[in-house]
């Protein structure tokens, strides 16, 4: 990415102003002597800390006093309108308040840090965070901001229908605008310009996505004061927890292997080493074992280390077609609506099913180790498929289900190779092949958010490229034992001990 020698200066600038602050703030730390905040936008990746030199394991590297950081519980604007904030006495953690401008709210710890960070950011100078709030970003590349032309990119992936928009523009109409606008007095500083509603629409939308890339949870500290990793970055939609903007701590970036961690203490949290680093290297933060998919719908980014946890979601419906192409004339005998509604009757019955690789967690210094390998389908799928075969003998008594739901091999056979044929037509449903794919990838013509929406869709694909090389060789498998038992015992021999399905 080419930076222009005015927006690099300025960059520095504010990178330099934010670093003054924070090694101002009472209580923080900076070892300035082993870490640097550097521009790293030449590989697209925003500013990021690197080590200055050889750092041992378990070294601070930085401390972040908890008065610094941004939440409901440091800004003045609680004090400001309290009725707003008061969401302990309800179980969900959700207000359904009426303050006494009539502004009706219902909020959560999501949208409350919206607010707290559109009133900070409206209070410029005046902010006490305002050289923090200068190095957050003021554009995403989240698919929250793509045109249908980019999304159009992620062809069939799950991730379009994931990207939220329309939810983000309610949640800003109905909760966020009217508390500014029932409280414009407190928003907007004295002598200000007040921002109409489409330009709050604009913030708000900026602190949704800045939030949902930065923040942290803040509560889920266990009794030695440390986190759990995987929900240290938070999506809490649901706003049960207590989310905060921690500075510094925010401009690590991260990946499925890292060499940092933060320690959530009671007065600070602390940036810690986890291995030894070497000079040069990036300190790389956690954001738990995500897809990249959801690294992307979320951060705005993709790795290729990220790709071990790729997931691909399975349509229950084109596993259904394969079981009903396989029925053939035996549909005859079936009423195929009155079968569906008895089994989709069942509570447990699912839309879809999410395929992944067996994969190991990070070890304690953050590294990974083996391969990620798709190793089995999920459970519930199987279980699904038996349901269904059972609502088909109840209602047409056809021969193939009786026989399918007494014989497991039988079972299994069916079950795989109607999951196979699901798993083509699901590959059907993306326009490009993966070859098509990497073709695209080698050109090298593609712009970063292109790039992004081929590695995801590509991901998809390659997993669901391997989860039918799995079934091929259980399907083998199956071939050879049977045939295996058939020398061993005759045609009419007693079946050798059957696999479990
Ligand atoms: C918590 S911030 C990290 C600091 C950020 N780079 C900045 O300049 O403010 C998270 C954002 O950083 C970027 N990011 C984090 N890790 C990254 C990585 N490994 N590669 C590229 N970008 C990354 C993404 O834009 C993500 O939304």
């Amino acid at each position: 990415m080419e930076v222009d020698s005015d927006a690099g200066s300025r960059f520095a600038d504010v990178t330099r102003n934010f670093l003054n602050w924070f090694q101002t703030r009472h209580g923080a730390t900076f070892r300035s002597d082993l870490i640097a905040v550097e521009d790293l936008r030449g590989r697209n990746a925003g500013r990021g800390i690197i080590a200055k030199q050889d750092i041992e394991a378990n070294t601070v590297l930085f401390t972040i006093p908890r008065n610094a950081i941004i939440c409901t519980a440091t800004s003045a604007l609680r004090d400001k309108i309290p009725g707003v904030f008061d969401i302990e006495n309800d179980d969900a953690g959700q207000s359904d308040s009426e303050d006494e401008d009539g502004a009706s709210s219902s909020q959560d710890s999501w949208t409350l840090l919206i607010l707290v960070m559109i009133y900070e950011c409206l209070q410029g100078e005046a902010s006490r965070w305002k050289p923090y709030l200068d190095v957050l970003p003021s554009a995403f590349d989240t698919p929250m901001f793509w045109s249908a032309a980019e999304l159009s990119q992620l062809q069939a992936s799950a991730l379009v229908a994931k990207v939220g928009k329309e939810e983000a523009d309610l949640m800003i109409k109905t909760k966020i605008i009217p508390v500014v606008r029932a409280h414009e007095h407190v928003f907007f500083p004295a002598g200000s310009a007040k921002l109409d509603d489409a330009q709050l629409s604009e913030l708000a939308h900026r602190m949704g996505s800045t939030i949902m890339a930065y923040a942290f949870d803040l509560e889920k500290d266990d009794e030695n004061g440390e986190v759990d990793e995987q929900d240290e970055w938070v999506e809490d939609r649901e706003g049960k927890t207590m989310l905060g903007m921690v500075p510094m701590a925010d401009i690590l970036n991260a990946d499925a292997e890292f060499n940092a961690h933060i320690n959530h203490g009671e007065d600070a949290l602390t940036a810690t080493a986890l291995r030894p680093i070497k000079a040069g290297d990036e300190i790389l933060n956690y954001y738990g074992p995500l897809p990249n998919g959801e690294l992307l719908r979320r951060y705005g980014y993709v790795t290729a280390k990220h790709s071990r946890h790729d997931v691909v979601e399975l349509p229950w419906g084109l596993v259904e077609a394969e079981l009903k192409e396989r029925l053939g004339s035996r549909m005859a005998l079936l009423d195929w609506d009155k079968m569906k509604q008895l089994a989709w009757s069942d509570e447990d019955f699912e839309e879809s099913f999410v395929l992944e690789r067996s994969s190991e967690d990070p070890d304690s210094t953050g590294l990974l180790g083996g391969d990620a390998i798709f190793t089995s389908l999920p459970d519930e799928l199987g279980e699904q498929f038996k349901t269904f075969l059972k609502a088909i003998k109840k209602v047409g008594n056809v021969e193939f289900a009786v026989q399918a739901l007494s014989d497991k091999d039988m079972r299994k056979d069916l079950y795989l190779q109607a999951v196979l044929g699901a798993l083509q037509a699901r590959e059907r449903q993306y326009a490009t092949s993966l070859e098509d794919d990497e073709r695209l990838m080698n050109a090298g013509q593609l712009t970063g958010r292109q790039t992004m929406s081929v590695w995801v869709r590509s991901g998809e694909k390659q997993l669901l490229r391997e989860a039918q090389s799995w079934i091929r060789r259980v399907l083998d498998e199956m071939r050879n034992d049977k045939a295996s038992n058939r020398t061993t015992h005759g045609d009419d021999g007693p079946a050798a001990k059957r696999r479990r399905f």
